[in-house]
């Protein structure tokens, strides 16, 4: 069977989050480092500057066939032809996703509580977020802190991807993937990396351990 979800690390990305350089600049160090998927991360922008730095992030990763996954909105990951979304429970639903946008390929939907796991729309998702694994300066409206124990029981429960969101790097991914997680994503451990492609490339010596 082929694997649907083979991503291992995932580059979460907004301007603002990229001290260093400009944040195509870093996307592409972080693809040429080891990342295998993008996320563009824009929350105060208008839809029409998302959708421009979209196209632009799309163009780069397009050369690498690095998929593109848009945060929250819609409208934009259909535009621009992105791979995918990603939506937590106060977005769009996963299954209304579905329903509007019916060839999406990669629909990732965040858990905050074990009794979502149950639910529809997280069955309706192709990956899970666990959200966070740990605090993070980089969002804070945030309501759990699942550490180890937590990605394991997560694990224990569903057979679905899980992908590791919240304080991760490269000193907490393998301990993470050794819980039970798929893939580790990040903001900060790349972003805010003065040399992004070692960044990755440390991160993702970790996951591959
Ligand atoms: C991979 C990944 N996991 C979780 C999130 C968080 O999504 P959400 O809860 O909708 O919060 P915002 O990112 O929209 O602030 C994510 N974006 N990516
Ligand atoms: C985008 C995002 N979602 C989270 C969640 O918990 O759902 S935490 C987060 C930001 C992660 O940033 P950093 O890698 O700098 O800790
Ligand atoms: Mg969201």
């Amino acid at each position: 069977m082929v694997n649907s979800f083979p991503y291992r690390l995932y580059l979460v990305i907004s301007e603002e989050a990229c001290l260093h350089h400009h944040f195509l600049k870093v996307a592409e160090q972080a693809v040429k480092g080891g990342v295998d998927l993008v996320q563009l991360r824009e929350k105060n922008t208008t839809t029409e500057e998302f959708q421009q730095k979209a196209f632009q992030l799309k163009e780069i990763l397009d050369r690498y066939q690095v998929p593109l996954i848009i945060n929250d909105n819609l409208e934009v990951a259909q535009k621009v032809e992105a791979s995918g979304i990603h939506v937590g429970t106060s977005d769009i639903s996963p299954t209304q996703i579905r329903k509007t946008w019916q060839d999406v390929s990669c629909l990732g939907y965040s858990i905050e509580d074990l009794k979502q796991l149950d639910s529809l729309e997280s069955k309706t998702a192709d990956y899970l977020g666990i959200s966070p694994v740990f605090k993070t300066e980089t969002k804070t409206d945030t309501i759990i802190e699942w550490g180890l124990s937590g990605v394991a029981k997560i694990r224990s429960l569903t057979h679905q991807p899980l992908v590791a969101i919240g304080h991760m790097n490269a000193k907490n991914a393998a301990e993470v993937i050794q819980a039970g997680a798929n893939c580790i994503a990040v903001v900060s451990a790349i972003c805010a990396a003065k040399d992004p492609a070692k960044a990755a490339e440390q991160l993702r010596n970790e996951i591959e351990k």
